[in-house]
């Protein structure tokens, strides 16, 4: 038997469980001041914890949103947005217990789908999470006029906090992207993850919305880091930018143009983008931008395997049969029969095997099947099956979520 017991939190627990989260993070708990302007965003609801003697030594939490999928539908998804094992408590078993009930609570609750960022790519597999949805991050080393030609015909303006944090939650609303992996931000994400940074406190970051001719159609956050040093005093800044989207082409080459025109800045640094992002398009020069790096973003969890299968449109092409192994939540073990007809379960023949973390790596449309046969996680199919299985999956647009949690 365990020395802890793994149950939901309580109200009077949220503050010590978020203290032990961003100790678990390795940062400093928040000051009074500070908690006051995210405890609305930290409730006990959807928030499992481990106890030992009525101490925190674990907590797993979770917010509702929902998740468009290819097609445009979207469902129910539980985000898991902090989880932290106290040091002294690590690699006993503590992480594998609340995975276990938290799952376990979203399939009850009816969440056909969860997903999360992770910390190290190595803790979610094992319980079934796939890197659905994939970002890129990318330099932009100044000068980098836009090319020629590019519309950018719109306003920027430079916001104060109080307005930032009255007017982004509506505007981002208002730019549904309709791409597969976007989730909607809560009212309770916005304390926690966007405004948190705007006092200088938090990191002091900026923002800038674009407007066009309908009004406000983009925004960026972004906070400038010094480069000079006592030796090098005139180096120029690097511009990070946190969150930015765009509801039109105008409304992105208009954000662009603004943060590669502010002064005293060399380089301008993004994380987090979609893997086809354009920017470098949009320049003159396109060598200006590259691509450094290619991260995970989304690790998706499906919950609830046929409702997940049947809320997303497929391809053209004659139905695979997909047997997925699910350690788990054995409910969702079984036979598959996807076409573009609609999704059965069926007894035929598979035509491919794969566990259900795999599942949620081709579901979004981030993957080609070929890779993951490659490699071992899709088994039992010929070069015509993968060819199949990608013309159903594929999607229009590479799928990207763009909202951090
Ligand atoms: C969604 C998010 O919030 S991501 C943030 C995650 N949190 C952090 O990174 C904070 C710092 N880390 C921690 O708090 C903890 O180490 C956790 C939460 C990552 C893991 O908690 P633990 O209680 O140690 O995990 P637990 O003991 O259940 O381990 C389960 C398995 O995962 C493995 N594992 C756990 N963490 C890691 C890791 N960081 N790297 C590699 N393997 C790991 C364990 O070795 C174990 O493997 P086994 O089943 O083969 O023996």
């Amino acid at each position: 038997m365990s020395d802890y017991a793994v149950r939901p939190i309580t109200e009077a627990e949220c503050r010590p469980t978020f203290d032990l989260l961003v100790r678990s993070l390795h940062g400093n708990p928040p000051p009074d001041e500070r908690w006051e302007r995210v405890r609305e965003s930290w409730t006990a609801e959807g928030r499992t914890g481990a106890f030992h003697d009525g101490e925190p030594i674990g907590i797993a939490s979770s917010f509702p949103t929902t998740l468009t999928v290819p097609g445009g539908a979207t469902l129910e998804m539980a985000a898991v947005d902090g989880v932290g094992v106290r040091a002294d408590w690590t690699r006993r078993g503590v992480l594998t217990a609340m995975m276990d009930a938290q799952l376990h609570d979203f399939a009850k609750r009816g969440f056909p789908v969860a997903a999360l960022h992770a910390s190290e790519a190595l803790i979610y597999g094992r319980f079934g999470y796939g890197v659905a949805t994939r970002m890129a991050t990318m330099q932009v080393k100044k000068p980098a006029p836009l090319r020629e030609g590019v519309a950018a015909s719109g306003r920027v303006r430079l916001l104060s906090t109080d307005e930032a944090i009255e007017t982004i939650p509506a505007l981002y609303r208002r730019m549904d992207s309709g791409r597969p992996g976007a989730i909607v931000r809560p009212d309770l994400w916005w304390p926690i993850a966007f405004n948190w940074h705007l006092y200088a406190d938090g990191g002091n970051h900026r923002v800038a919305v674009h407007t066009g001719p309908d009004g406000d159609d983009g925004f960026a956050k972004f906070h400038v880091v010094p480069q000079n040093t006592y030796l090098d005093p005139e180096r120029g800044a690097a511009l990070e930018i946190h969150d930015l989207h765009a509801a039109n082409p105008e409304a992105l080459a208009g954000l662009w143009r603004f943060l590669l025109s502010v002064d005293l800045v060399e380089v301008v640094n993004v994380r987090g983008r979609p893997v086809d992002d354009p920017v470098g398009l949009l320049l003159a020069d396109p060598r200006r931008a590259q691509t450094i790096g290619v991260d995970d973003e989304l690790w998706l969890r499906l919950i609830d395997v046929p409702a997940a299968l049947a809320a997303r449109t497929y391809g053209a092409a004659e139905p695979v049969v997909l047997e997925v192994q699910d350690r788990m939540l054995p409910g969702n073990r079984g036979r598959y029969r996807v076409g573009s007809d609609g999704v059965e379960c069926t007894g035929a023949d598979a035509d491919l095997q794969l566990d259900v973390d795999t599942l949620a790596m081709l579901y979004l449309g981030g993957w080609e099947a070929g890779p993951l046969a490659l490699s071992g996680r899709i088994t039992g199919a010929n070069a015509e099956t993968l060819a199949r299985t990608d013309a159903l999956f594929r999607t229009r647009t590479q799928p990207w979520t763009g909202t951090h949690f």
